[in-house]
């Protein structure tokens, strides 16, 4: 059995728009996201949820919130994906560009679903209006979903 890799993303939003990243380098390459990364040894989930978004875009969240777990497998490979997604809607800092994300202000009406990972435009919609969800994805290569699962839930515990 081979165990999950834990990773984060992170959204800091404002009620009419949201930031988005474009990933630079490695694992998802040219397309806009929120900020986030793998779990390293040691570290709780919202400590790396903290300081991933912290390297990424130079912020630093002050009211955190889990919204979403969402599980991602690949065909081919053992290994399941588990992202702990949050927003934070106050932060300190200027969003600045890093040597991994370039950050943009995107209005939440027009999101760039099409320059995303495909399976945002399934669950944006329900962070978007508050809710908080769980969701599995299969993967062929990166950009085709065979199957998925996706609900509301009330709690993430
Ligand atoms: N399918 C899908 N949709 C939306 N978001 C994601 C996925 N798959 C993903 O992996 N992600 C998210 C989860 C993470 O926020 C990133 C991937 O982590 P990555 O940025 O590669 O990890 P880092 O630790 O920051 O990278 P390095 O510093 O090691 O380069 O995408
Ligand atoms: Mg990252
Ligand atoms: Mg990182």
């Amino acid at each position: 059995m081979v165990a999950n890799k834990l990773l984060t993303l992170v959204f800091v939003r404002e009620p009419t728009r949201i930031l988005l990243g474009l990933k630079k380098r490695g694992f998802g390459m040219g397309r806009w996201n929120g900020f986030g990364g793998k779990v390293e040894t040691g570290e709780t989930i919202i400590q790396a949820a903290l300081r991933e978004l912290q390297e990424e875009s130079g912020l630093k969240a002050k009211n955190l919130q889990e919204v979403g777990l969402l599980k991602f497998e690949f065909v081919g490979d053992p290994q399941l994906l588990e992202v702990h997604v949050f927003t934070s809607s106050e932060y300190e800092g200027k969003p600045t560009e890093s040597s991994e994300m370039k950050p943009q202000w995107y209005d939440i009406d027009s999101i760039p679903f099409d320059k995303m990972w495909p399976d945002d435009k399934w669950w944006f919609p329900l962070l978007l209006k508050g809710s908080k969800f769980s969701g599995y994805f299969l993967f062929e290569g990166h950009d085709d979903v065979l199957n998925y699962t996706l609900e509301e839930v009330d709690s993430l515990n």
